[in-house]
Parts: C-alpha cells; sequence; structure tokens
C-alpha cells in the first residue's frame, strides 16, 4: 500500500497556513449561541483545524515561538478545545529540544475511576510550584480559559500566561487582566472578519 502523502507542501509562513486553513475548515457565519450564553453571527469550530495535521503543526510552532524566552514546564487547558492545542505545542517544544508535558482540565470531575480534574500527569505528580502555560482555542469572555486557571490555580501551579489560537475579541483581554494575568493571542477574529 502506498503511504498518504499530502497533495500540497507545508505552507513556508506558519501564520498565513494557519489562516488560509482556519478560512477553510473552521470560520463560519451564521446565528448561534455561545459558551458564555451570547449570542454571535458568526463562529470559529477550531476542532477541524487543530486536528489537522498542518494545522496542528502550525499551531506547535506559533505558540512555542511565543514562549521561547520563557521557563514554561506544563501546557494545557479546559476540555475539549484545549487539547489538540496543548498537544500540538508539547509535540512541537520536544521537536526543538524542549520537554514541555501537556495536561487538561476536565470540565467536572468523574464519579468513578481517578476522579481527576486534571489529566495527563502519571500518578503521585501534581503542577503545584510548575509554570504553566494555558491555552484555548478560542476565547470570547475567557470564562472557560478561566475556569482551568481556578483548578490550576488550587492546585498550586504557578500559571505564567494564557494564549489563545483565535480570540474574539469580546472581553478575554478584559478578564485575564482583572486576573493579573498575562494573556496573548495568535490570530484575532478580525483577520476573518474582514472579508
Ligand atoms: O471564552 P469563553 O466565553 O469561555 O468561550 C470560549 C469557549 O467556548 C468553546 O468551548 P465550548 O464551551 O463550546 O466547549 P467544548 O470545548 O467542550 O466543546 C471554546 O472551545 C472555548 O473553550
Ligand atoms: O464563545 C464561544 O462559545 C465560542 C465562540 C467561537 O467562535 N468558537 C467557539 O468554539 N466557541
Amino acid at each position: 500500500m502506498q503511504p498518504l502523502r499530502r497533495a500540497e507542501p507545508a505552507h513556508a509562513n506558519a501564520r498565513e497556513g494557519l489562516i488560509a486553513l482556519i478560512k477553510e475548515r473552521s470560520f463560519g457565519r451564521g446565528k448561534i449561541t455561545l459558551a458564555s450564553g451570547r449570542e454571535s453571527d458568526f463562529y470559529f469550530d477550531l476542532r477541524p483545524t487543530a486536528l489537522h495535521p498542518a494545522g496542528a503543526a502550525y499551531i506547535g510552532e506559533l505558540v512555542v515561538d511565543m514562549i521561547k524566552d520563557l521557563d514554561i514546564e506544563y501546557v494545557g487547558g479546559l476540555a475539549m478545545g484545549a487539547i489538540p492545542i496543548a498537544t500540538a505545542v508539547a509535540i512541537a517544544s520536544y521537536q526543538r529540544g524542549g520537554n514541555i508535558g501537556a495536561f487538561f482540565v476536565r470540565k467536572a470531575e468523574k464519579n468513578y475511576g481517578t476522579r481527576k480534574l486534571v489529566e495527563g500527569l502519571p500518578k503521585g505528580q501534581t503542577l503545584k510550584g510548575k509554570n504553566v502555560l494555558v491555552v484555548e482555542d478560542t476565547t470570547t469572555s475567557g470564562g472557560s480559559a478561566m475556569q482551568a486557571v481556578q483548578v490550576l490555580r488550587e492546585e498550586g501551579a504557578n500559571v505564567v500566561l494564557v494564549i489563545t489560537i483565535v480570540d474574539r475579541q469580546e472581553g478575554a483581554e478584559e478578564t485575564f487582566a482583572a486576573e493579573k494575568l498575562p494573556f496573548r493571542s495568535v490570530l484575532t477574529a478580525d483577520v476573518f472578519l474582514k472579508d
């Protein structure tokens, strides 16, 4: 059997490549209700991009570039959106000789099994005292990423920075500023809304 080969070479510029993929696979217009309860007439479903081989590679590259001067030990965020993002960052860090471990925070504890809220660490290990990057696929109010931050702070983690792939510029910046938490976005919604 022939190995699967991609039809197009990877985009030389990760940011441009990511924008093109989001336009193609993740951005849509139409009435929709958001996680915060707000109504909107556009939406980013980042999963088809974050789970695309090139999309994951671009995301990993761009986020690792943004944290290259920081001493980050772990990357993660709230399930589900943050899971492929954190995985992409962990792989990209490893490919560059780094060792950033990925985790995710459950929205709610399971009432069976290990009952852990933070998943990805081996038995006996915690994020206490660890420098953590919180990631998110799309931020609107920032409430979902803040939910992860609160769990991590309760675990004793040092949340250094929050990075979102697309910020809708609808309040997340203010949410994190109120928590004195640095916040950066790879892209903002206006890039997609101007077309
Ligand atoms: O900044 P916010 O106002 O919190 O909104 C953004 C959140 O909404 C979406 O998640 P959703 O709640 O749809 O959950 P899912 O990731 O489990 O699908 C998205 O993945 C973010 O986590
Ligand atoms: O606010 C949200 O719930 C939201 C907005 C958006 O554009 N994409 C998404 O996944 N969630």
